[in-house]
């Protein structure tokens, strides 16, 4: 059991010895952390006992909501048989055996094989491995480049944030690492100009077609995209961009590579978002919602033609000392069971999903400074802008963000700026009850931060 210990010494021991992840350390110490003790369903309970909605589920990753008993039960009994082995030296257990055949029938059809990981970036990572030996058994040695989107994201190891497009984490590390290269985001509201969504989402796919011709196809090795850019900013492409990207990779022979680790286990009312957008990419990356965030664990699906060129080669000289954990594999297991056998996938796609859309355009399309309300299943997000008409965004874009971010906190509601989108990703089992109490706490809030946005002459 946890010591008890008050808020205070809790916040002493941290600023003492944690140093965490994306943190101004010194800024974060001056003001303590904010502990978080407990959860269940949707919200958290921090060490003042405050009550908190979780709009953001963890890190998009709890798909199933917080408190289950069933998972730390798994965990329990699989940790007693055997907790842990190793996958390699051709050996396996019955945890990952079972969890590898449920994803086979969960995924969508022609991806049969998984290669596990601890997290999403190192299944990103693991991608980018696969993709370049893929090419060099292929024979086709030169094909080694891979296209990232700007703003994208694919996590925070030398090679997922070297295709991601965050240039503020390119500049710490000397990234991007050679080989891979960056194109425009998909974002119509700032990229559209004059033209329908639809026509912009066939200019953005040129602009891959552009970079594969500036690069020389011979040397592409593939596409990589979020099936919805997540922490992005929730950038939901136009409907015509995915066929057509999946068009232009066929044409140059580029494999295609959806990442998932947001986008699925349900996240968009289908079970991976690239079923929403209607295009079959070659491999795909997962974690977060796999497990829901019990237990760290990712994955890489694969189709049947990479699968088959892989074994052509050999010895595949990559893995991970935890790659399919037992106690991680039956964790995820169960909640992929669950999330399938107890319909919460079905119910984002049915009924929860489409009430939140319908509800959050309703309550957000209201205010004077807010354009672009958007979302799908139970990702949804909108834009904090000076001009709807105009559609201008407010300058140094991000600020306004984390001043309306903060009203949601003080209101004991977690929503995510990023930059000026304001982003929400709840539990997948929240209820339409709970969706309206989320509302009409985050309108109350919006009212606030308009008032304070006249009140500073920002608007
Ligand atoms: C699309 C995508 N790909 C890879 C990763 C990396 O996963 P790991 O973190 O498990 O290595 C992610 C992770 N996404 C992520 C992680 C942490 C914070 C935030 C945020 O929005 O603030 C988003 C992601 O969203």
């Amino acid at each position: 059991m946890q010591n008890q210990r008050t808020t205070t010494e809790w916040r002493e021991l941290d600023a003492a010895h944690h140093l965490h992840p994306f943190t101004d350390t010194n800024s974060l110490n001056e003001q303590g952390a904010r502990v978080i003790t407990k959860a269940d369903g949707i919200y958290l309970y921090d060490s003042e006992g405050n009550k908190i909605l979780d709009g953001m589920a963890g890190l998009w990753c709890v798909n199933i909501g917080y408190g289950r008993k069933d998972l730390p039960e798994v965990a329990k009994r699989q940790m007693e048989q055997l907790a842990y082995y190793n996958t390699f030296f051709k050996t396996t257990h019955p945890a990952v055996v079972e969890l590898s055949h449920l994803l086979a029938e969960v995924a969508p059809e022609g991806f049969k094989h998984v290669f596990y990981t601890n997290s999403g970036s190192e299944s990103v990572d693991t991608m980018i491995r696969m993709v370049r030996r893929y090419w060099d058994v292929k024979g086709k040695k030169d094909k080694k480049t891979l296209i990232g989107r700007w703003n994208g994201y694919h996590g925070s190891t030398i090679g997922g944030a070297s295709l991601g497009g965050m240039t503020y984490m390119h500049e710490q590390g000397d990234l991007p690492i050679p080989g891979i290269v960056h194109v425009e985001q998909p974002w119509w509201y700032k990229h559209g100009k004059d033209m329908t969504p639809e026509e912009f989402g066939l200019a953005a796919a040129k602009w891959v077609e552009d970079k594969i011709l500036e690069v020389g196809a011979d040397k592409v090795a593939a596409f990589v995209g979020e099936p919805i850019q997540g922490a992005g900013g929730v950038i939901v492409p136009p409907s015509t961009y995915w066929p057509e990207i999946q068009r232009i990779c066929q044409k140059y022979d580029i494999l295609l590579v959806a990442d998932e680790v947001i986008c699925g286990f349900g996240r968009t009312g289908e079970w991976f978002g690239q079923q929403v957008f209607g295009f079959k990419p070659d491999i795909f990356t997962t974690a977060k919602g796999l497990s829901s965030g019990y237990q760290p664990i990712g994955a890489v699906f694969v189709n049947d033609k990479v699968a088959t060129t892989l074994a052509e080669g050999g010895d595949f000289n990559h893995g991970f000392t935890y790659s399919g954990h037992p106690v991680a594999a039956a964790v995820a297991h169960a909640n992929v069971k669950a999330l399938r056998d107890e319909g919460i996938v079905d119910r984002v796609k049915n009924d929860t999903g489409p009430y939140m859309q319908k509800r959050w355009r309703e309550v957000f399309g209201q205010f004077e400074h807010v354009d672009d309300v958007r979302g799908v299943g139970l990702i949804q997000a909108f834009t904090l802008v000076k001009n709807k008409a105009t559609r201008e965004l407010f300058p140094n874009f991000g600020e306004i963000g984390t001043l309306c971010r903060d009203i949601f906190f003080k209101n004991n509601l977690i929503m995510r700026a990023c930059g000026d989108h304001i982003v929400s990703a709840p539990p997948l089992v929240i209820s339409k009850e709970e969706i309206d109490q989320m509302l009409d706490t985050a309108a109350k809030c919006m009212v606030e931060f308009e008032k304070q946005l006249k009140e500073r002459g920002l608007a």
